[in-house]
This record gives structure tokens, C-alpha cells and sequence, in this order.
């Protein structure tokens, strides 16, 4: 049976999954990368596809903006047999040293939203990526790529400029709207998750980077992610 948001069947959906939050994205990575990309669902525009790269069967599946939809998203994902979940996003610049257009992997998130807090009670909780699946994404993402601690928050416009030397000294370098419930969810439910993002704006600009740019810059970091899941399969034997 459908799960209720992302309608497809068990089978539709390949066990490695990328998950930008735009629909737009999710498009063009399976135009792009996959080998006969064919859509699953489409329902509330929570676009996905799946095809297969270099014989590794895959998915892109779009999670809209924000934990409570990517949430969702991750949770039903699980029921039809997921095991690995790479977010593909980008990024807010916190990190000094950190220009507009470069890779940031991250290894944990703050968890500065109320989606994680609703799954475990308000305890506190350290959301972190898989250590292999972190390690394939920095080696693919190679040379300039920034690994480390992100914050993930739930109000886009409620970090300003003034807010950035605080994040800085605690060490993050970016913030988004989704890796810790992903973080969070992937412990729950036993799968492998990652997220490597490409730096979007510094806080406080008015637009992000140039629109060719930064699709240039996804299709790299969207290239790494799927060099990083054909490297665990064929490690794993799988491929
Ligand atoms: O580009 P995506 O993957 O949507 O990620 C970032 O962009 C959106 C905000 O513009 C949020 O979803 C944030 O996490
Ligand atoms: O959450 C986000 C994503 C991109 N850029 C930001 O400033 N914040």
C-alpha cells in the first residue's frame, strides 16, 4: 500500500536516496544523472524519480523546505525500504573562509528546529551524519570541500548578520532547514543518512548566488554524492 504523502509502491523507490528540498532540483539531477529516470510520485509537488547511475539503482526524492516535510518525507521513505538518504541542499555561509559556490559536508547539525524536540521529548540529542557515508561525500566531494558541524534551523529570515559570530565560535559553518531531523530520523530508524550542501548566500544577502552558478555547483555536489553511494556499493559488494 501508498504511503500517504509519497505515492508509490515498495520497489519504486531505489535503497539509496538523494533528497534536495527543491522539487525543481529533484528534476533536474534525474534529467541530468540517471540512466531512464522514470517519476514515482508527484503528489504536493514532493517530486520523485528513479533511474539507476553507473548500474547503481537510485532515487531523488524532494522533501519541500523545513524538518516537519522532510520529516515526512524520511518517514515514509523507511516504510517503503530505504537505506541510505543523502541530502543534496544548500546553505546559508557561517564558517569564515567559506565563499559563496564551495561544498560543506556535514557531520552533525544542531538541532535549532522543533521537529527533532518533538521526536525525542525535548531530550537533549546530538544529531549526526553516518561516519562512512560522511567520509565517501568529503573524498568525492575532494580538494576545497569544508567538513564539519552545521546548524539546522527552523526560520529562514530569524538569522541575521548579527547572529553569525556566535554561530562562528561554536564552530558552525553553515545553516539549512533540514540535516538534524534527518540526522535524528536516521538513528530511529536504523538507515544511513548524510548531507552535503553547496554554499547558497551569506546571511543577510539579499539573493543567492548567481542562478548559472549555482546550478553548476549543485550538479557538482550532486555528482559527489552519487560517486560517494557507487563507492559504499561496490565496497559492500553490491555493485
Ligand atoms: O535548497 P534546499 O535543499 O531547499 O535547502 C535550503 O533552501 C531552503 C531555503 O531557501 C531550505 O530548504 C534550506 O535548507
Ligand atoms: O536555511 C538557509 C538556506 C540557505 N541560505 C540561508 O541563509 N539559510
Amino acid at each position: 500500500m501508498s504511503p500517504l504523502h509519497i505515492h508509490a509502491e515498495a520497489g519504486d523507490v531505489a535503497p539509496f536516496v538523494l533528497l534536495p528540498g527543491d522539487p525543481n532540483r529533484a528534476r533536474l539531477i534525474a534529467e541530468t544523472f540517471f540512466e531512464a529516470p522514470r517519476p514515482y510520485t508527484t503528489y504536493r509537488q514532493l517530486l520523485g524519480f528513479s533511474g539507476r547511475y553507473k548500474g547503481l539503482p537510485v532515487s531523488v526524492q524532494a522533501t519541500g523546505m523545513g524538518c516537519p516535510s522532510l520529516a515526512i518525507v524520511v518517514e515514509e521513505l523507511c516504510q517503503l525500504g530505504v537505506h541510505t538518504l543523502v541530502r543534496v541542499g544548500t546553505a546559508g555561509i557561517i564558517g569564515e573562509g567559506i565563499a559563496p559556490g564551495d561544498l560543506i559536508v556535514a557531520s552533525a547539525s544542531v538541532p535549532q528546529e522543533g521537529t527533532t524536540r518533538m521526536y525525542l521529548g525535548g531530550d537533549p540529542y546530538a544529531p549526526c551524519a553516518s561516519f562512512a557515508l560522511t567520509r565517501a561525500l568529503a573524498d568525492a566531494a575532494g580538494p576545497g570541500v569544508h567538513v564539519g558541524l552545521i546548524q539546522t534551523e527552523d526560520a529562514f529570515y530569524a538569522t541575521q548578520p548579527s547572529g553569525v559570530a556566535r554561530l562562528r565560535e561554536r564552530g558552525v559553518l553553515a545553516v539549512e532547514m533540514e540535516a538534524s531531523a534527518l540526522f535524528t530520523l536516521g538513528k530511529l530508524r536504523r538507515v544511513e543518512t548524510g548531507c552535503v550542501l553547496v554554499a547558497s548566500n551569506h546571511i543577510g544577502d539579499p539573493q543567492f548566488v548567481d542562478p548559472d552558478f549555482l546550478r553548476e555547483r549543485v550538479l557538482t555536489m550532486t555528482e559527489a554524492a552519487l560517486e560517494a553511494g557507487v563507492h559504499l556499493a561496490r565496497q559492500k559488494g553490491e555493485l
